[in-house]
């Protein structure tokens, strides 16, 4: 492969102009939103990128440009060393973009109908058109359904038919947009081995945006984290070990029920006790909700976790479900940010206090 074979952005900018009226009588004032501030980044063929933010961060800004669907303000945009913005359709031809959900669909119309209407609006047609709509159906496993309407699909189903749809223009670059949201842990596993088979197997280049750090942490190779415009950190999951060094929960919640209907207040008063006990062993990894369950939520290693549950089988204590919670990328992302613009605060404030200083923070 070329080494010249990937998308490649520097410094690129994207500013919005604003017209604004404050109050009713007063004159539109103009203000410029900074969207993306200065990203430079590289998406190589045969490579997943994640691209991390929190909202309103310039994910969709980015990949906007990246897929030339708008203008970049300033910066340069290369595809296989191509200029992509003077060649805008050029790149278009060679890139798709596939978002989570059910939008884009048809749901009256069948998968083959589906996409016999997609490929037609790039041109294609007849044999070809139909061949390909084969081909892809069944890379993404969806031979016996081709035919039912896409309306009494499951949303698995519908998702792999989303990734079809993207992949119809025979794109080298593929954008997914938080391909697996809302979809149940097997489903989503199976979005993420097709996901990884078109980089892996099939040299396409992928730019992935999620919310699920365990989906960042499996697929990507190079993951990008972006904050007001900019990327405030990069690298492989090795290196940016803060994002990853995450504490899942283990929640186990407690049936109020006895095992026997003769021992019920005793079972209850000895449960509050020992769930006592197992607090103050365990200090703060183990919170106890009291609702109409109580729920104890365990953090630390998985043997806390198991030492726990030895605990609770050996005094007889009912476990009605069991569920494993990552935190939310969000809350691990916020402490990134907060480093990374407590950083920028201070380097600005010596900046600001004159010339020897500066050289001093830079
Ligand atoms: N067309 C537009 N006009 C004006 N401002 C815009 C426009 N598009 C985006 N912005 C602003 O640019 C910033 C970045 O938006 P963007 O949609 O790229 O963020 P994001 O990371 O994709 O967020 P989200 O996850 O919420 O979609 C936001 O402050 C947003 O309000």
């Amino acid at each position: 492969m070329e080494p010249e074979e990937k998308i490649q952005a520097r410094n690129l900018v994207k500013d919005y102009i604003l017209y604004e009226k404050k109050r009713l009588f007063q004159r539109k004032t103009k203000r410029t939103v900074h969207a993306v501030r200065n990203i430079t980044l590289e998406i190589p063929k045969g490579k997943i990128i994640g691209v991390l933010g929190i909202n309103g961060a310039g994910k969709t800004t980015t990949i906007r440009m990246l897929a030339s669907l708008i203008t970049p303000t300033s910066g340069v945009l290369t595809m296989d060393g191509v200029d992509a913005v003077t060649n805008h359709l050029w790149v278009k031809e060679r890139i798709n973009v596939i978002s989570g959900g059910e939008r884009n669909l048809y749901w009256r119309l069948t998968a083959r109908e589906n996409l016999r209407y997609f490929g037609s609006l790039y041109g294609l047609s007849g044999k070809e058109l139909n061949e390909r709509i084969s081909h892809l159906i069944g890379i993404v496993g969806l031979e016996n359904a081709q035919d039912i309407p896409v309306e009494r699909y499951s949303k698995g189903m519908k998702q792999r038919l989303q990734i079809a749809r993207g992949l119809i223009n025979g794109p080298q670059y593929i954008f997914l947009d938080e391909p697996t949201l809302g979809l149940d842990i097997m489903i989503a596993k199976e979005i993420r081995e097709l996901i990884s088979k078109l980089a892996k197997e099939r040299g396409k280049g992928v730019l992935l945006t999620t919310h699920y750090i365990s989906e960042a942490e499996e697929l990507c190779d190079y993951i990008y984290v972006l904050d007001k415009g900019e990327v405030i950190a990069q690298g492989t999951k090795e290196e940016l070990k803060e994002l990853f060094m995450y504490q899942p929960e283990l929640s186990v919640v407690i049936s109020s029920e006895a095992p026997s209907q003769s021992m019920n207040g005793a079972y209850l008063d000895n449960n509050m006790a020992i769930l006592n006990e197992l607090r103050e062993h365990f200090h703060d990894q183990i919170r106890i909700e009291n609702g109409l369950e109580r729920v104890l939520h365990i953090s630390g290693t998985s043997k806390d976790w198991s030492d726990v549950l030895n605990v609770l089988f050996e005094q007889q204590i009912q476990i009605q479900n069991l569920s494993i919670h990552e935190p939310n990328l969000e809350e691990i992302l916020m402490k990134i940010i907060s480093q990374s613009r407590e950083e920028k605060y201070e380097k600005e404030s010596v900046s600001n206090e004159g010339g020897d200083k500066k050289t001093t923070a830079e």
